[in-house]
């Protein structure tokens, strides 16, 4: 060790995503002295790879399909999509934001280690021959693309990269259907690109509520996205200056990039996890419901942890947050996950929270109610009339979950999210004065709609 005291910390964290630094401040002004190692880009997936780039990418897109739906109604202009000069305006946003938020984690007093940790033992992490110790360790070193063995598999791409493409290709394959190729169908196909999707099941966005997704690829069949359902890949080939996919049904398709979205697996190799003695499977690290380890003074948060909530931005920041409380001893209570909100920014978008309607229907005591979005009068207006909701409601005609097929559903649903984590009934709800017209002046008006059947 090269200077011990200077390489000693109260909690090291092992990433620098939603899950490390939505910790590390709080600690950090709670008097602990902190550090984070980040091998890649500060801040993380969401940031660079995720959420960000992509509805950069996404939001004019859904602006010019927003304004079509005027057609015939008083807006006839066309806009026109210029892909590499969206690219650059959305690098120029967020290519700055990893060193702003290094700078902002430097200021708060967080020091940042650039490089690979790996533990040594259970109480020491090496990063670039240097050795770190902490009294507390917090791993979360998220998820990264799966990629299947198949020959040819150096020559796929990933969503990383299509989030980084200077030009949009003419054609475009994409192997998966879940949250990330059916993001990035949506995008392309709009932007201007002939989109296939190669998907080994018969659906898609498995989890969201199905007749919605079937729905979604009707609408994204007119779009000129074609899907090849049942099917796998079996070996990529460059062919000049083409690529052809050949699947496991005898399809051979042509094009200029094959990206793989078969989904993504946890950083659990190459930290020396067993080194330091802490469990993980195939799913991520397994941790208590204090976010501890087998190792009982490391932690492990966000995606790489093996869990049944869902991989995702607000979970990441939920564990993030209560880490901060825990190990600044604000809290001793083990963590409480609330109902978790969740969005395919399709055009449109599918968006759920709570029970879902295929769960209600398997248990007794649950009422379903669909609601007709795209009748309700400031939805015509907008020309947005395939917009759709179902409800849930318990025994005692409490809201405890919704699902949304709508260009609207993040509104909708953010919009649901207090009265199911917080029970309001319809009477509280009536005490919300929200601005109008708006989606959630209607909400009270469905509560008692729900109650009353
Ligand atoms: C294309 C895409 C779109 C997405 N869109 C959304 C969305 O719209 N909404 C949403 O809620 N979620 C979205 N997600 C999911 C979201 O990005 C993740 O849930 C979130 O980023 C997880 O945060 P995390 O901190 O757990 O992990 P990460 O953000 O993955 O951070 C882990 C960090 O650890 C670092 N690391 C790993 N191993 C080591 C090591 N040994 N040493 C040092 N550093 C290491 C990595 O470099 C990385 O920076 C999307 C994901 C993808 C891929
Ligand atoms: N909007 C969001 O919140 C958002 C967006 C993107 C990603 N994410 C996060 O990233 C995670 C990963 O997303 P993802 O789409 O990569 O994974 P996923 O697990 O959601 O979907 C993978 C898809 O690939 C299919 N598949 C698997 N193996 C296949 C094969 N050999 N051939 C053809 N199809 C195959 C699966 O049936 C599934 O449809 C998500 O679970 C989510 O946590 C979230």
């Amino acid at each position: 060790m090269t200077s011990s005291t200077e390489h000693a910390f109260d909690v090291l964290f092992i990433g620098s995503g939603q899950a490390a630094w939505n910790a590390a401040l709080p600690l950090t002004k709670a008097g602990k002295k902190v550090a984070i190692v980040e091998r890649h880009k500060i801040a993380g997936v969401c940031t660079s790879y995720g959420c960000n780039p992509k509805i950069i990418l996404d939001s004019p897109i859904k602006t010019i399909e927003d304004a079509q739906l005027y057609g015939g109604k008083g807006m006839e202009s066309s806009f026109s999509l210029d892909w590499s000069k969206l690219m650059e305006h959305k690098n120029s946003i967020l290519d700055p934001l990893p060193d702003f938020l290094g700078k902002m984690l430097s200021d708060a007093g967080v020091a940042i280690v650039h490089g690979e940790a790996k533990f040594e033992d259970a109480r020491t992490v090496v990063v670039n021959g240097e050795r770190y110790t902490a009294e507390k360790f917090v791993v979360a070193a998220g998820q990264r693309p799966m990629l299947p063995e198949i020959p040819g598999s150096e020559l796929l791409k990933t969503s990383d990269d299509f989030l980084y493409l200077p030009e949009l290709p003419k054609r475009i394959v994409l192997i998966g259907a879940g949250y990330v190729a059916m993001e990035i169908a949506s995008i392309a196909s709009k932007a201007g690109s002939e989109v296939e999707v190669v998907q080994n099941s018969d659906h898609v966005l498995s989890g969201f509520h199905q007749p919605y997704a079937e729905a979604l690829i009707e609408k994204m069949k007119g779009d000129g996205v074609v899907f090849h359902f049942e099917d796998k890949a079996v070996r990529l080939e460059q062919q000049g200056e083409e690529f052809v996919l050949f699947t496991e049904k005898g399809l051979s398709l042509k094009t200029d990039l094959v990206i793989n979205a078969t989904g993504r697996i946890p950083n659990t190799d190459g930290i020396g996890l067993e080194a330091a003695g802490v469990e993980y499977t195939e799913k991520g690290i397994v941790v208590d419901e204090y976010l501890r380890t087998s190792q009982p003074h490391i932690y492990a948060s966000g995606d790489v942890l093996d869990k049944k909530q869902p991989r995702l931005t607000p979970t990441s920041v939920f564990e993030a947050k209560y880490l901060g409380a825990l190990l600044s001893g604000m809290t001793d209570a083990p963590i409480d996950y609330p109902p978790i909100a969740t969005i395919a920014f399709t055009l449109p978008r599918i968006a759920q929270i709570g029970i879902s309607p295929e769960e209600a229907k398997q248990s007794e005591g649950y009422k379903v109610k669909p609601v007709e979005l795209g009748k309700q009068w400031d939805f015509v207006g907008r020309g947005d009339t395939d917009a759709h909701m179902t409800l849930v409601f318990d025994g005692e005609g409490l809201l405890v979950g919704a699902s949304a097929y709508s260009r609207e559903a993040l509104d909708v649903i953010n919009a649901l999210t207090p009265v199911i984590t917080l029970k309001l009934t319809a009477e509280q709800a009536d005490r919300l004065v929200y601005a109008f017209p708006s989606f959630e002046s209607t909400i009270a008006g469905l509560l008692r709609q729900g109650q009353a059947e």
